[in-house]
């Protein structure tokens, strides 16, 4: 059994994908970690986000948001890790935002984490910083299982932390995606 916090352990439960990939972005990849594979599995999910807790351990927060719907499992077994936080969910609204229904409420200032499954562009979880602060809560921090960001860069000045960091990952417009030339086809591994 691998180590929690690997691709090793990704790709051993089939979370790791190499192919030609559509990201939600519109974008393309070769590589795809499809973590529903992960999340599906409790006993090793725990593992993965006990990672996560132990880097954010000093971040105060009372409340972690999830990002339907990849976010969800994560942030609930972080919200579980962290004494008496609770956790909420923000979905897909119209025009491409992310909004909180169901009744879910910020408090002016509250301070909250967001805990997204992967980033990429990390143009997901800007929405999700765009729909806490519409509320006048405070963003202390977003963390993630995977983190495959170009050149680590994000969109985003909150402090960040991720379990697995993979450098080097590539992705491309459509126009630019040498896979496209190739002509492979292009899968969406989550439908
Ligand atoms: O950093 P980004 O470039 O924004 O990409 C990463 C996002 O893409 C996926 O979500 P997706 O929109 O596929 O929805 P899902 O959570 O419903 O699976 C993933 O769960 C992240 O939220
Ligand atoms: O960018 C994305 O859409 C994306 C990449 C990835 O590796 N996994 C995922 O669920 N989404």
């Amino acid at each position: 059994m691998s180590t929690a916090g690997t691709l090793e352990d990704l790709r051993e439960i089939g979370a790791y994908l190499q192919g030609h990939f559509l990201l939600t972005t519109g974008r393309h990849s070769d590589t795809f970690f499809l973590l529903a594979r992960l999340t599906e599995r409790p006993d090793k999910l725990v593992a993965w986000i006990s990672l996560l807790q132990e880097q954010m351990q000093d971040i105060e927060a009372r409340t972690v948001v999830g990002p339907a719907m990849g976010g969800i499992i994560p942030a609930y077994q972080l919200a579980a890790l962290r004494p008496s936080n609770r956790v909420i969910f923000a979905e897909k609204g119209e025009g491409g935002k992310m909004v909180f229904r169901r009744g879910f409420q910020l408090e002016l200032g509250e301070p909250v984490i967001i805990v997204e499954d992967a980033v990429t562009t990390g143009s997901s979880v800007n929405k999700v910083i765009d729909a806490v602060r519409d509320q006048g809560a405070h963003v202390a921090a977003v963390g993630c299982l995977v983190n495959r960001t170009q050149n680590q860069s994000v969109p985003w000045r909150v402090p960040f932390f991720s379990v697995l960091n993979v450098s080097g990952i590539q992705n491309w417009a459509p126009d630019d995606c040498p896979l496209c030339r190739q002509g492979i086809p292009l899968t969406k591994p989550k439908q």
